[in-house]
């Protein structure tokens, strides 16, 4: 998925060239994304009452929240896209039918069966999560939000499910810039989690081998963790000077209880896949030879199963604790902020590039 300023300028031409008034619900998010990608988050005063239009597009834009500039920029581009390849009013537009012709740098995307597989596809890097990943999954989760597939899954492609956060990240940035960098990461850090938390339907994640950092914390947001006997879970959050992300300091103690969960997120114990079904964190786990072929037979058999029944489901269960998990995810994201730019944080980055350390 690319994102240029030029493509965001292509697509803001393309806006004045469209056929059919897209409506009034679309120029209203084309507006708001425009607004977010240009200016950042709406700091306007609020119109009053009676100032309908201006009402109506302030909240718009102040609905988007501190959504980054560039995630902005991408859903211009991609709402623009879907509305010029479609010969329908863009109100009209079917859910889901832009998913499809997203294209993603960091992701592979597919729907077939009831089921959209979210495949985090760096395997050379482990499925490392960079800026631009967070992003995409930050799309691709929006996209199956309204798309018509049963269930979503999350795995990862090649012999790892993820190795967390990309510790890459940072290199090459001046001690200038670091603050906002830092500071602008943890932002979409904390769209990326609410992308959890909001996630309508059963959102299942197929372990397929080792998992680490926010790659474990954030199964705990997750409806079903399914794992192969491969798979390991590790949140070596103290051995890089850092901190629980992703609900887990509040999710891993109720799941496990805190003493089980101080051992995972405190002291950084990496799990067998065994020892995480024991504790609750894992739903089921498979032998590998078999993994794939039994887990996605139960998707299936899932998938089959009516739709908005499973949702309506979910969300009875998951919505009680939607306000709590917003105010964890914004605490987790203030505390990560300032670990971000301890030394005991930089001197593990520094490790991990020089690969003095190894987990
Ligand atoms: C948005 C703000 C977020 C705030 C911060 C949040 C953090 C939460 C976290 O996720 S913390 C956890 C971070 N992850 C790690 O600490 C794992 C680091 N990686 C490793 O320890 C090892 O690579 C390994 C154990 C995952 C795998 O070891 P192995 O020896 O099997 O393989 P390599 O080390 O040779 O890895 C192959 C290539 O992949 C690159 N890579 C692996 N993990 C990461 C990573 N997390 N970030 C960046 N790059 C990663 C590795 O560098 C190799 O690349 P190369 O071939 O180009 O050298």
């Amino acid at each position: 998925m690319r994102s240029s300023q030029e493509e965001f300028e292509n697509a803001v031409n393309r806006v004045k060239l469209l056929k059919k008034d897209p409506g009034n619900e679309v120029k209203l998010k084309l507006y708001a994304l425009y607004k977010q990608a240009t200016e950042g988050p709406c700091n306007m005063p609020k119109p009053g009452v009676f100032d309908f239009i201006n009402k109506a597009k302030w909240d718009a834009w102040n609905a988007l929240g501190s959504m980054p500039k560039e995630t902005a920029r991408q859903s211009y581009v991609d709402l623009v896209s879907s509305l010029s390849s479609s010969s329908m009013s863009s109100s009209q537009v079917k859910p889901g039918a832009d998913r499809k012709q997203q294209e993603y740098e960091n992701l592979v995307v597919t729907s077939e069966d009831g089921i959209t597989k979210i495949m985090l596809n760096r395997p050379t890097k482990k499925n490392a999560i960079n800026t631009q990943m967070y992003q995409e999954i930050i799309l691709a989760l929006k996209a199956a939000s309204k798309d018509n597939s049963v269930l979503t899954v999350l795995t990862g492609n090649g012999d790892y499910y993820c190795s967390g956060n990309d510790l890459t990240d940072f290199s090459g940035i001046t001690a200038g810039e670091i603050e906002e960098k830092v500071k602008n990461n943890l932002d979409m850090l904390r769209v990326f989690v609410n992308s959890f938390i909001d996630f309508p339907k059963p959102l299942i994640a197929v372990v397929n081998g080792p998992a680490v950092g926010i790659a474990v914390t954030i199964l705990g947001l997750c409806d079903a963790v399914y794992a192969s006997d491969r798979a390991t879970f590790h949140t070596p959050f103290s051995h890089l000077g850092l901190s629980p992300e992703g609900c887990s300091s509040y999710t891993f103690p109720k799941i496990m209880g805190p003493a089980k969960a101080i051992e995972m997120l405190v002291f950084g114990k990496k799990l067998t896949a065994e020892e995480a079904c024991a504790r609750g964190l894992v739903t089921e786990v498979f032998p590998d030879n078999t993994f794939q072929k039994q887990v996605w037979a139960r998707l299936k058999a899932y998938s089959e199963f009516p739709a908005n029944s499973i949702r309506i489901s979910k969300q009875v269960i998951r919505n009680m604790e939607k306000e709590k998990l917003y105010a964890v995810n914004a605490e987790e994201c203030s505390v990560l902020q300032e670990r971000l730019l301890s030394n005991e944080c930089i001197n593990a980055a520094v490790n991990f590039l020089s690969r003095k350390a190894k987990l």
